[in-house]
């Protein structure tokens, strides 16, 4: 207790991974010290908007707010959507890291999606320094996503990585701490759920929240046909009646309402094979693809992107873990981190 918060006083060092679904933070030494939904409630009085929640507290509000609050996710698409709300919700991720008890300002590593522009880039930066950070790095996140699943990105050998999260998914080839081949779509569990949102309401007439959407994928949702049928209840309002109803969906029809958004990640992938250079996907044939990312845990999608690609596929341990501790490894290894951040 007392060597953490000593610890906490000089060494302060973070790293961030800025979610369009959840915010994880790394503090050097300590190890995640933050999981939580990238959600925050905002009361709006007149022109002004003050922060009433953030993370688990503000999720639990989406869609059940009064009037006067609304819980935004001010990340949309892997980017930031709404700065003033991103920089109030890393002020209070850097915060409550050091429980304002830090004598200097961190240095923070912060990972962003492979595609960002100059513009995107410079407001994340912006907002982490207004945030309270000393210095900040960005680093791309298929980069850390490799490095959190432990692939020996340093080495003169082709490492793929899959890294699928609420709003983007990034596929990329590594090799010699560099991206060879890369693309970064604007599609993953965010679009999933829309999709089974879009299924239910066009079979059922049953609007659902986006919530329960994401209850089914991770229930019952399957990326390739399973032998374990599954089925699960689900309530929501009736379009017709205007009234609550309770209605059955089962696997295989939401293995349907998904495939739209599950093929685009699966090109993705060709893409950035066919892009990659022979001798590195020679490498890969051996080694075979690695999924990172809370979304590459939806049921049998490795084995969907192995039978579409011939190639081996593997979800890492605690995929959802990787990129925050890609991004929280490089703190420790300064050259390593020089020589991965964007410019
Ligand atoms: N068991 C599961 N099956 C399918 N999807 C899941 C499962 N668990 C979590 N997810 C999905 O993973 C996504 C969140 O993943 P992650 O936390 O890696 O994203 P993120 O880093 O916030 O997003 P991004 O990288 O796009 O900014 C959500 O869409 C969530 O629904």
């Amino acid at each position: 207790m007392l060597f953490d918060w000593v610890y906490g006083l000089f060494s302060n060092d973070m790293a961030i991974d800025l979610g369009t679904a959840t915010t994880l933070t790394y503090v050097k030494g300590r190890g995640i010290v933050a999981h939580e939904p990238s959600v925050v409630a905002v009361q709006k009085k007149g022109s002004t908007k003050r922060v009433v929640a953030v993370g688990k507290e503000a999720k639990e509000m989406l869609g059940r707010t009064p009037g006067s609050i609304t819980a935004i996710r001010p990340m949309k698409d892997g980017v930031i959507a709404d700065f003033e709300v991103t920089e109030a919700m890393m002020r209070h991720f850097i915060n409550r890291a050091h429980n304002r008890q830090t004598l200097v300002k961190p240095r923070i590593v912060i990972c962003v999606p492979s595609g960002i522009t100059e513009v995107e880039k410079r407001a994340v930066k912006d907002s982490a320094l207004a945030a309270g950070a000393r210095e900040v790095f960005l680093i791309e996140e298929p980069m850390a996503a490799a490095i959190g699943a432990g692939l020996p990105i340093t080495e003169p050998g082709g490492n793929m990585v899959v890294d699928i999260g609420g709003g983007t998914a990034e596929v990329a080839v590594i090799s010699l701490a560099g991206i060879v081949a890369c693309k970064s779509i604007r599609v993953g569990g965010d679009k999933i759920d829309e999709a089974i949102v879009r299924h239910v309401k066009r079979k059922y007439n049953l609007l659902i929240g986006e919530r329960t959407a994401e209850r089914i994928k991770i229930q019952i949702g399957t990326a390739a046909p399973t032998r374990n049928f599954m089925t699960m209840e689900v309530k929501g309002r009736d379009l017709v009646g205007g009234i609550p109803k309770t209605i059955v969906v089962d696997s295989e029809e939401i293995r349907e309402a998904v495939s739209e958004p599950v093929a685009a990640i699966v090109e993705a992938v060709r893409l950035v094979l066919e892009a990659a250079p022979p001798e590195l996907c020679a490498d890969i044939v051996d080694k075979g693809i690695v999924l990172t990312g809370g979304g590459s845990q939806l049921r049998n999608l490795d084995v969907l992107l192995s039978d579409e690609t011939g190639l081996p596929c593997f979800v890492c341990d605690e995929p959802e873990f990787a990129v925050v501790l890609g991004t929280g490894a490089v703190l420790d290894e300064l050259d390593l981190l020089r020589e991965v951040a964007l410019q």
